[in-house]
């Protein structure tokens, strides 16, 4: 049985482990599918770059109102298409034959690893190993409501979806959260006609509710938007596809997406022969220092983390990385701690959103006293310039010592906005200081951020 010093199950944040100060340790990468991971290969990356040419081809359609007459001829979908995997295709490609040719410490199975006893993995390939310590990077995997799974009409999701082989004429989304957010943008903007069905009273939900319902009656404004109206039954084939809503409406489509939310893979990895806890919904039990309940075995990102987000599973492999190198279970150990206090979002839809911290109804719940500004994006000089009458700012902090508890955007360049907020929580710097404690270039679009601070009572 071949023995290594390190194993790691999961090829995309996992994958960044391995720096000079693991050179003299034998690795064992497992990867069951493709090199890179979700975010690389079928998430964040690709989405992101049919976002920006959904966004161009947004501004030209729009381009009227500021007196520049365009129009959008054609949208060369295979062209797209290309353009964005011709990039992450070789990275893919790049990243496993360096980790298999290159780096002579670390050996690649190309297989779906198990457990089949503590820190003993079955490769997936036929060979069994074993390791010192195991690293859980494996992921998670879209959610496939009952209903459409048995219903054995052809569904799209992530993993497949960006490689249609043409645009759908029209594309009907299950779900009304991150993946269907974006996802309308995109294919409505490249002209697909687009119906968005959610099981709540609005999209993106769990957003603070400002936030939420102002997104909500704009999409209802592009989009069909079915709301409250859960999916009873789905029929159709590969040319057209019908939604029946609970109530009886019909939706109708060429193509389905399904965007229902993901489910980490701590359920499919034999976790129980390894004494690894594993939740009842397939979340592997970590510890604030990334450890799980198995001596020697950690774990990060969508497998473990509350927050299935890339910055959040890059950061807990950093606590890993250092942990790994400490010997985590002995006595007395000073190990690296994970810092979810102010984990930021953002939803690359249209109009952009990000958010940070508490929602102003969590807020209240939580008893503080609270207090809130909501500023426009139209109050603002950089607003009139975009001729902007959808986006605005919220920030909420706490009365009396000014500290920021949460802010949430809306509006074009949200994702970037919100990052002095941000920074603005994690060091500690109050609402007023961030806000009269240095210039905000004029007319910026921050403007919009300082206003809304210095609008707080
Ligand atoms: C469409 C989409 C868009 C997204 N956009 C963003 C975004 O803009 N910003 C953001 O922050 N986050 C985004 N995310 C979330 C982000 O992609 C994930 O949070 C992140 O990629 C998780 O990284 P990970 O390393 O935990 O898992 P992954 O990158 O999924 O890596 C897990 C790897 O483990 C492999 N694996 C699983 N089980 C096994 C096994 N038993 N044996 C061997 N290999 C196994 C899988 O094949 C996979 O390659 C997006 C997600 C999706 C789906
Ligand atoms: N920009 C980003 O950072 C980004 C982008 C995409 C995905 N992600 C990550 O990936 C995760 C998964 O994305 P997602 O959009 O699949 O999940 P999600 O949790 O954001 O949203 C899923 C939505 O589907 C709804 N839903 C669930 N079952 C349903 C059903 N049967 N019928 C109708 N609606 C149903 C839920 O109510 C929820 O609103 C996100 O939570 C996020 O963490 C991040």
């Amino acid at each position: 049985m071949n023995h290594f010093d390190l194993a790691i199950i999961g090829s995309g944040s996992g994958n960044t482990i391995l720096d000079d100060r693991y050179a003299d340790m034998q690795v064992a990468i497992l990867e069951g599918g493709t090199f890179g991971g979700t975010c690389l290969n079928v998430g964040c990356i690709p989405t992101k770059m049919f976002v920006y040419a959904a966004e161009v081809a947004r501004t030209v359609r729009e381009a009227a109102r500021y007196g520049v007459d365009a129009r959008v001829e054609k949208v060369r979908w295979s062209d797209i298409v290309d353009r964005v995997f011709d990039r992450i295709d070789p990275i893919s490609a790049g990243g496993e034959r360096y980790r298999r040719d290159e780096n002579p410490n670390t050996t690649v199975f190309s297989g779906y690893a198990t457990f089949v006893g503590p820190r003993t993995i079955q490769t997936g390939t036929g060979e069994v190993i074993t390791a010192d310590q195991v690293v859980i990077a494996a992921g998670s995997r879209p959610i496939v409501p009952d209903e459409i799974a048995r219903s054995g009409v052809p569904y799209f999701t992530n993993d497949d979806i960006m490689r249609l082989p043409a645009l759908p004429e029209r594309l009907v989304i299950v779900g009304s959260g991150f993946i269907a957010s974006e996802f309308a943008h995109v294919f409505s903007a490249f002209g697909s006609e687009v119906s968005v069905i959610g099981r709540g009273d609005r999209l993106l939900r769990d957003l603070d509710v400002d936030v939420s319902q102002r997104f909500t009656d704009l999409a209802r404004a592009k989009w069909d938007v079915h709301l409250g109206n859960p999916v009873a039954e789905v029929r159709g084939d590969v040319a057209s596809v019908e939604v029946v809503l609970a109530d009886g409406t019909v939706v109708t489509g060429d193509t389905l997406l399904v965007a229902t939310g993901r489910t980490p893979n701590g359920d499919r990895l034999g976790a129980e022969t390894a004494g690894i806890a594993v939740t009842a919904d397939g979340r592997v039990v970590v510890d604030e220092f990334q450890r799980t309940t198995a001596e020697g075995v950690y774990a990060l990102g969508d497998v473990s983390s509350p927050h299935q987000l890339k910055h959040v599973a890059n950061h807990e492999a950093r606590v890993v990385q250092a942990n790994l190198l400490r010997d985590g279970w002995r006595d007395g150990v000073e190990l690296v701690r994970t810092d979810h206090r102010y984990v930021p979002s953002a939803v690359f839809t249209d109009p952009q959103i990000a958010t940070v911290g508490l929602t102003e109804e969590q807020a209240r719940a939580q008893g503080l006293d609270v207090a809130v500004k909501v500023q426009n994006y139209s109050d603002v000089a950089y607003g009139w310039a975009m001729e902007d009458d959808e986006g605005l700012c919220k920030v909420i902090a706490e009365r009396g010592t000014g500290r920021l508890l949460g802010a949430h955007l809306i509006g074009a360049q949200a994702s970037t906005l919100i990052q002095p907020l941000i920074q603005a929580m994690n060091f500690g710097l109050s609402a007023q200081d961030m806000a009269l404690g240095q210039y905000w270039i004029h007319p910026a679009l921050t403007e919009v951020v300082e206003n809304a601070l210095l609008g707080l009572e």
